[in-house]
């Protein structure tokens, strides 16, 4: 049995998370931690069980096997710091990281497993897998990304739109910094240049769509999310994988045999 930490527990990712686990037969619910100044602190995080939301401070660390962080940017730094101090693995799926929070993952990667995954969905995993071939196979086309979300959403565009990008540039072999052209406003389109259009409204889980155009053709590869349930279950099934690796920074592509299936696909 896999104990399992989870940050942001009182969040919409987090209850999918705890629900997640109610019915998971090799993982249970060890740790719902929240800020000190929550208004789940103190409070049931679960139906049944004896778990309460607690702070960081009062982890048992011996009671945990590997932490879920579905918090925000502004936790990162604590939350890996808590990882490292009590040489835990790490899954980290807060979005919207600016540059130098990424770096901090790639520190706590030398001590400890880190999985870093913007979407935890495999459908996602696949789609840029796909994303990273068709650009590829289509120098030429013009790529745009559309993502839509909840109204409640902070960060934009979502942390998987942007990995679909790079996943785009990856497949030309550009350096992402050179095509991202961040949402798309006024002015014509540069020819290597990848842009956004971002929706937020009322209940929607997460939806992207890649595009790929050349006159007179398109290609339109999407994917939607409906139940919090998805993310969930890839990030319980990335933590079991994370905490039998060893100290390194490791994505979902990792944990799965995509690039492997797509390069048999294309030999036949
Ligand atoms: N990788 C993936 O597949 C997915 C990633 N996400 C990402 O996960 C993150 C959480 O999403 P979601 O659950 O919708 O967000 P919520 O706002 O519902 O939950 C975030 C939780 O983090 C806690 N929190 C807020 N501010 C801080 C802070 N400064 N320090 C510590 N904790 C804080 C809050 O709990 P409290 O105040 O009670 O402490 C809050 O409940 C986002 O970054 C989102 O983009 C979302 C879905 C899928
Ligand atoms: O905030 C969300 O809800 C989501 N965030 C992630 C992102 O920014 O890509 C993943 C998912 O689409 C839901």
């Amino acid at each position: 049995m896999i104990n399992v930490g989870v940050f942001g527990a009182s969040g919409r990712m987090g209850k999918a998370v705890i629900q997640a686990l109610t019915n998971d037969s090799d993982a249970k619910l060890a740790a719902a931690i929240v800020r000190k100044n929550s208004s789940s602190y103190g409070q049931s995080a679960t139906e049944n069980e004896p778990v309460h939301f607690i702070s960081a401070e009062e982890l048992q660390p011996d009671e945990v096997d590997v932490l879920i962080d579905f918090s925000l940017p502004e936790a990162l730094t604590e939350n890996l710091k808590l990882a490292e101090q009590y040489q835990l693995p790490i899954v980290v799926c807060t979005t919207g990281l600016n540059d130098k929070q990424k770096e901090r993952l790639a520190q706590a990667a030398e001590t400890v497993p880190v999985l870093y995954a913007s979407n935890t969905s495999i459908g996602i995993a696949l789609l840029e897998q796909l994303v990273g071939l068709s650009s590829a196979a289509l120098p030429d086309a013009d790529i745009e990304i559309f993502e839509a979300h909840h109204r409640h959403k902070k960060d934009g565009p979502s942390g998987t739109a942007i990995s679909l990008g790079e996943a785009a540039a990856k497949g030309r072999n550009q350096r992402w910094e050179q095509v991202n052209d961040g949402i798309r406003g006024e002015g014509p389109r540069s020819d290597d240049g990848i842009g956004f259009s971002v929706m937020r409204a009322a209940d929607i889980v997460g939806e992207h769509q890649v595009t790929l155009a050349v006159a007179g053709e398109r290609i339109e590869i999407g994917h939607r999310v409906s139940d919090r349930k998805i993310f969930a279950d890839g990030a319980l099934r990335a933590g079991k994988w994370l905490q039998e690796q060893a100290p390194g920074l490791y994505s979902l592509q990792d944990t799965l045999d995509l690039q492997n299936i797509l390069q048999r696909m294309l030999k036949r």
